[in-house]
């Protein structure tokens, strides 16, 4: 199959090349994000071997760019999902478990309520393939975008590169389908339980968009732009998801998902969105997490 190459891998892959990273860990990072052996070897004969054609390719798209009017992020986020359509169902999305329903949705923020995102069989399997990988889970600094263990955030998790496995790929395309995201967009899935008192406090899940992070990383996949929480159990007591600012809570509940999306039609960081965990008062709340980015994201260019 033929290999499409848009501006972001381009821009990736001259970074790559430029910085001197071998051949051999580019071919890896491309074979962990999907790509085949045939479209690895041309993406790199392009890259190692034919470096002026893929400058001229990335000032041909920095070229197109300019001449485009519409912005980079076709998302869900920005306003299909409010439209709830009449039978209140997303008729395409469907999967062994049946269709993904809209329960309800929010303005602002930007709020979506999903049933039967996933079925119980996934949230078991996704249950069961975090356990055994969890550990104290951290939180990514504002300033030096490092992630470190916080007070704030007391649940454990287990975290997964993208395509990590065929569970993942399938619900990472879910994932597109529903968000019009390419799932390149995507960070890898984290799988989280809260214990009994655990919680996550309210916070955002965008970076600070004046942290020095930001400036440094706004090549490499960029702001984050929306949150997939996907509720794996029925938490038995506490545990929902909050919105203090916008007076609105989520009772976790097994195969629903909620969906939040914090870009502002001018383009900026919705304070609403402020969010968190409450804390477990009963038993386990396990939930799995993904985050969109506005750009491809390549978790070993971060
Ligand atoms: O636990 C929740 O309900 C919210 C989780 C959350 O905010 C996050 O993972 O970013
Ligand atoms: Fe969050």
């Amino acid at each position: 199959m033929a290999v499409n190459i848009n501006r972001d891998l381009a821009q990736w892959l001259i970074e790559r090349v430029e910085e001197g990273t071998p051949e051999k860990q580019v071919r890896r990072n491309l074979q962990d994000h999907g790509y085949d052996r045939v479209q690895v070897q041309s993406l790199c004969d392009f890259a190692y071997r034919n470096t002026k054609a893929l400058y001229a390719a990335l000032a041909q798209f920095d070229h197109d760019i300019a001449h485009e009017t519409e912005q980079d992020v076709p998302l869900f986020a920005s306003m299909a999902a409010l439209e709830l359509p009449d039978d209140n169902s997303l008729l395409s999305l469907t999967h062994d478990g049946g269709p993904v329903r809209i329960l309800a949705s929010v303005e602002r923020p930007h709020v979506v309520l999903l049933g039967n995102f996933l079925s119980d069989a996934e949230c078991d399997a996704l249950m069961a393939l975090g356990h055994s990988e969890l550990r104290r889970a951290e939180v990514v600094h504002r300033e030096t975008g490092n992630a470190v263990i916080d007070d704030r955030r007391t649940s454990d998790y287990a975290t997964f590169q993208r395509g990590e496995h065929p569970l993942l790929v399938r619900i990472e395309e879910r994932i597109e389908r529903l968000t019009g995201l390419p799932t390149t967009h995507g960070e890898g899935i984290q799988v989280m339980r809260y214990s009994e008192g655990a919680e996550y406090r309210p916070h955002f899940d965008f970076f600070d968009p004046d942290g020095a992070f930001m400036r440094r990383r706004s090549d490499t996949g960029g702001q984050r732009v929306a949150t997939l929480v996907m509720y794996l159990n029925d938490a038995p007591a506490g545990g929902a998801t909050v919105f203090p600012d916008a007076g609105l809570a989520i009772r976790p509940h097994k195969g629903c998902a909620v969906y939040f999306a914090y870009t502002t039609s001018n383009g900026e960081c919705d304070n609403l969105s402020f969010h968190g965990g409450a804390p477990v008062v009963r038993g386990e709340k396990w939930i799995a997490s993904k985050w969109l980015r506005t750009k491809p994201y390549f978790s070993d260019a971060e």
